[in-house]
């Protein structure tokens, strides 16, 4: 690094600025070729005439969009899940996103994929082993049960990253979350409580909202698509109709549901009444229950215990005079804090690996060539190489590294034979 004039190529006697030369030698560059970098000051006009001096070297062009990372991948420095680390972490909007971004940016993802195919190519080298050699004096006795274990382990540990209710996902691309519920209950004035201004029409009249309409908010630094729906009645009208056929569709295709009831409507003095009808069944062990309108009950506290409700997930609130909201905001997050969670300080939770439904797809593609090689025996080690070579490659496709055979040659190298 060094601090110099920076001057016209072809009249250097022209001083464009006083700046800063960074060297970076290749491979210890971004993207591991040799690098320059030149710090001018910010001024439009400097810049302007440095671009303008630039274009004058023959060998000299402005990259392309994503140039740089294209290259820093060509050149082994980021795996395909790091590239998209970096797009992610410039597009995340909430914390949540900025923390799994920069995992996958900083190699978290792709050392774990890395390793998963190098266990399945350790696993492939020993049952290649067998087809060169056959099990006999050259060779261990039991390498065809070892690798079936390792199999079977392997296996286990891709439904493992499998088995994360889609939270990766689900925290990339926004938690879907419905409000749903009896006409009149409060759902637009939830919406708009939420989003903290006027984004739904809120009246009297039920039946008001008839399609839905979706608010993008940061809830406890987890992104959250809300999406107020039509009150669930049955009804003649046929545009309301309609509305209250997508709010169904909606709660049945999101990843959690808020269901708001008007308390005065739910129960009454002495007896609990039960939920309305088109409510019921929209119902789920995940739901969780706002119940609203504390200001027009005489005796809120115990109406969860009225309705058995786990009190984890229902809260008792008045949009309107804004009672008890700060404590539903706050338990609300916690709620989907638990639910998504992207860490456990326990451990007892596995941070997702899976942030893209490409990687999904590839891990479930390896799993079933592994399933495939698990039903050959000895007889068939052939058969079996080529599914397991297949579950690599799957593996492989996730980081864009799909060359088996070089991986392969240097397992063999130390492997047992050839002693
Ligand atoms: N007293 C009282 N009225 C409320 C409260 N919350 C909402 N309301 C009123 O209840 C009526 C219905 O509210 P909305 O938010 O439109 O209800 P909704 O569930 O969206 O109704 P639909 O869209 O028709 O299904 C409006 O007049 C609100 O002002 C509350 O906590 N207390
Ligand atoms: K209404
Ligand atoms: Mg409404």
């Amino acid at each position: 690094m060094q601090r110099c004039r920076v001057v016209h190529p072809e009249h250097p006697g022209e001083v464009l600025d006083d700046g800063l030369a960074v060297f970076f030698r290749a491979p210890k560059s971004f993207t591991t070729e040799d690098v320059l970098e030149v710090h001018v000051h910010s001024g439009r006009a400097i810049v302007a005439a440095v671009l303008s001096a630039i274009s004058h070297l023959p060998f000299c062009r402005p990259a392309e969009p994503g140039e740089f990372t294209r290259r820093a991948f060509n050149g082994g420095r980021l795996d395909l899940t790091q590239v998209e680390g970096l797009r992610d972490l410039i597009d995340a909007e909430t914390e949540s996103q900025r923390v799994m971004a920069l995992r996958a940016a900083g190699g978290e993802m792709r050392e774990r994929f890395e390793r998963l195919r190098s266990d399945i190519i350790h696993c492939l080298a020993m049952v290649e082993a067998l087809i060169d050699f056959g099990e006999g004096d050259d060779i261990e006795e039991g390498v065809f049960e070892q690798a079936r274990e390792e199999a079977i382990q392997l296996n286990k540990t891709i439904q493992s990253y499998l088995n994360d209710n889609r939270r990766g996902e689900i925290i990339r691309s926004g938690i879907r979350l419905a409000i749903f519920g009896p006409p009149n209950a409060g759902k637009s004035s939830l919406l708009n409580f939420l989003a903290q201004r006027e984004a739904a029409i809120v009246t009297p009249v039920p039946g008001t909202t008839r399609d839905i309409l979706e608010v993008s908010l940061d809830i406890g630094g987890l992104p959250v698509i809300v999406a107020d729906t039509a009150g669930l009645r049955q009804t003649e009208d046929v545009v309301e109709s309609i509305g209250v056929e997508r709010a169904r569709n909606m709660v049945q295709g999101s990843d959690i549901s808020l269901c708001v009831l008007s308390l005065p409507e739910t129960v009454d003095s002495t007896t609990p009444i039960r939920l309305p009808s088109g409510v019921q069944p929209l119902i789920n062990p995940n739901t969780c229950f706002l119940l609203n309108k504390t200001d027009l009950i005489s005796s809120p506290s115990n109406v969860r215990d009225v309705l058995g409700l786990p009190y984890e997930r229902a809260w008792t609130v008045s949009l309107t005079t804004g009672e008890g909201t700060s404590e539903f905001l706050s338990g609300f997050a916690s709620a989907l804090q638990e639910h998504f969670k992207l860490y456990d300080r326990l451990g007892s939770t596995e941070a997702p690996v899976i942030t893209h439904v490409r990687h999904r797809a590839h891990l479930e593609t390896a799993s079933r060539f592994i399933e495939a090689f698990l039903q050959y025996d000895a007889i068939d080690v052939v058969l079996g190489a080529e599914e397991l070579r297949y579950a690599a490659q799957a593996v492989g496709k996730i980081s864009g590294l799909i060359d088996v055979e070089d991986v392969l040659d240097a397992v063999f190298r130390d492997f047992c034979i050839g002693k």
